[in-house]
């Protein structure tokens, strides 16, 4: 253990793809501009173990001119309920001095009454008579049904009524309104809107894509489960790679890695070959759930939300040339579908 040095790197990885705008992205987003004049509070959840990365400036083009409220979602997976904890979600209020900012574990009472408390809140400050409209918003897989429910759980005491589930793109259309909060004495109700989840037109590098794929961002056959398995097992080794003691030695060998977790795990074909691929997935999979160690995949420092979000304003016409991309490809299906209808 003494001589185990991780990677202080990830290799570049140029030929991975970094784009995963799909057509019910598109629709969604067109649908929730249309909508706008019709809602008060534009909640955007983020993804609290990326919160650099889980940001779509697409948002920010496309939703500006409302009041919005940022949630960073699964707490529960980026946190150890430690003191650093504080000080790194101090950091994220300060990236957003304009924007309220809150943090949810979709499962915790507390955080989602927060959340339910500022609804209340702004609800009441704009006082109408019809009751208050909210959508909430995000990127695929970030947690946005999940807060639906709780809220409403909370709110009004009703069961699940928005699909959730571990694969993004569980919510394809935009759906009816739920009501969170009731009509009560000093506020009328509140209804908020559950979206589908929009990715980003083209992720500014390909390691960002690693991040946003191993919180689940985008489907699993996108990206090699082996290569996202690597990745996860260089965070880990920053981490702590204590964390998978039970299965081998700290190690920077992901093939090696995979093939001692197959035989611990028993996920081996025929003749005994350990089953890398499958181990793969279980490895992401156990990450996902917080049983492989829980902490923020991006770097929390003062400066490197503003840096990020000037390279992302940098990249604005990189962001119209794949949405122009996206268009003229969807062109040439048409007329492909076209020609051969005959
Ligand atoms: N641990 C943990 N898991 C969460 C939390 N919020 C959501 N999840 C899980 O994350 C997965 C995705 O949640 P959804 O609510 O379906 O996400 P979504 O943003 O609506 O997804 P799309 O339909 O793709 O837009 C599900 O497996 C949820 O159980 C959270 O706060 N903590």
């Amino acid at each position: 253990m003494s001589s185990f040095v991780p990677r202080k790197v990830f290799p570049t990885l140029d030929s991975l793809p970094r784009s995963y705008f799909l057509g019910h992205h598109r629709a969604g987003l067109d649908k929730m501009k249309t909508m706008l004049t019709h809602i008060d509070l534009v909640i955007e959840c983020r993804d609290y173990r990326i919160p650099i990365t889980s940001r779509n400036p697409l948002f920010e083009e496309s939703l500006a001119g409302r009041e919005r409220l940022i949630v960073y979602t699964k707490r529960d997976l980026g946190s150890e309920g430690k003191r650093e904890d504080k000080s790194r979600e101090a950091i994220m209020q300060q990236w957003h001095q304009q924007t309220s900012v809150l943090f949810s574990d979709h499962r915790d009472k507390s955080s989602v009454r927060t959340v339910l408390n500022f609804a209340r809140d702004h609800a009441r400050a704009k006082d109408s008579l019809t009751g208050s409209r909210m959508m909430v918003v995000g990127m695929p897989n970030v947690g946005k049904s999940s807060l639906l429910n709780a809220l409403r759980q909370l709110g009004v005491h009703k069961g699940k009524v928005a699909f959730t589930g571990a694969q993004p793109g569980i919510t394809r259309k935009i759906g009816t309104t739920v009501k969170i909060i009731e009509a009560g004495d000093n506020s009328e109700a509140v209804y908020l809107l559950d979206t589908p989840g929009v990715f980003m037109p083209y992720v500014p590098n390909a390691e960002s894509m690693l991040k946003l794929a191993l919180c689940g961002s985008v489907k699993d056959t996108v990206i090699a489960p082996t290569t996202l398995a690597d990745y996860l097992l260089y965070h880990l080794n920053l981490y702590n790679p204590r964390v998978y003691a039970e299965y081998a030695s700290p190690t920077n060998d992901i093939m090696g890695f995979l093939s001692a977790l197959a035989r611990k795990t028993g996920r081996l074909q025929k003749g005994g070959i350990p089953d890398e691929e499958a181990s793969a997935l279980w490895m992401i999979q156990r990450w996902r759930n917080g049983h492989l160690g829980r902490f923020v995949l991006d770097d929390i420092t003062a400066e490197c939300f503003e840096t990020e979000r000037r390279n992302s304003e940098g990249l604005g016409s990189s962001f119209n040339q794949a949405v122009r991309a996206d268009k003229e490809a969807r062109k040439q299906r048409s007329k492909q579908r076209y020609l051969e209808a005959g």
